[in-house]
């Protein structure tokens, strides 16, 4: 069975019509935009915004109606998946380099649900490599910052040449092994000048879905707060 996909097909029964919808990014957002998808062409009627330029070509192919961010005031739910979700549903996301466009979509949303599959459940953070999108200029600079910080920071490579994210910008992957207190550490990394977000989301989900490989899927039960 495929956990994500079945993680993602429960999140979409939370659709109702006439909603404004936030598409995640990432192999596991991809089922939940592929099923709306699907109930759009059962006559599902929503306005949807994406948070990459990936996510936006498959809704548009799917057929679904997208909606500009001068319209995108609030929007019911988003859908996203995480790279790793602790048990107070703080998430380290960004693997696929789309956490700046993620969080600030996560942030208009009214509720965001999370969907992962088992695996990316874990009892702290910082198993992932944190990503940290950083401006171009002065990333050297940066880096060094960032492990003032804690971390072993690798500048993200893709053929040979830094990744450059949807915004124009570089990720640079922060290993911090345990991460204690994320929403602290949040806030450490946003304070860097040359840094533009951080892949921490605290405090944003509303529910986490959890699919598993004998095909069933669960909400994950959250337990206190960071
Ligand atoms: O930048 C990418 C996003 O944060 C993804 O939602 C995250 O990396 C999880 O992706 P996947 O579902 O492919 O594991």
């Amino acid at each position: 069975m495929n956990a994500k996909k079945t993680a993602a097909e429960k999140a979409v029964e939370y659709i109702k019509d006439g909603m404004t919808v936030g598409l995640g990014t990432g192999s596991t957002a991809y089922w939940a935009i592929r099923r709306i998808g699907e109930r759009v062409q059962e006559g599902l009627n929503i306005r949807a915004i994406a948070t990459s330029r990936a996510s936006e070509e498959l809704a548009v192919e799917l057929g679904i109606a997208m909606m500009s961010s001068s319209e995108a005031v609030e929007l019911d739910l988003t859908i996203d998946g995480a790279d790793e979700v602790d048990r107070s549903w703080s998430l380290i996301k960004g693997g696929g380099g789309a956490l700046l466009r993620e969080k600030i979509v996560a942030s208009i949303s009214k509720q965001l649900i999370i969907i992962v599959d088992e695996s990316k459940v874990k009892e702290r953070l910082g198993g992932f490599a944190l990503p940290v999108e950083v401006i171009p200029f002065g990333y050297e600079i940066t880096m060094r910052q960032l492990s003032a910080t804690g971390c072993t920071p690798v500048l993200r490579m893709l053929e040979g040449k830094p990744y450059w994210t949807d915004n124009g910008n570089y990720i640079v992957d922060c290993d911090y092994g345990d991460i204690l207190h994320p929403s602290q550490l949040a806030i450490r990394i946003n304070a860097i000048p040359g840094v533009v977000d951080n892949g921490l989301f605290v405090g944003m989900a509303g529910q986490v879905i959890v699919g598993y490989g004998d095909g069933t899927v669960k909400q994950l039960e959250r337990r206190g707060s960071e």
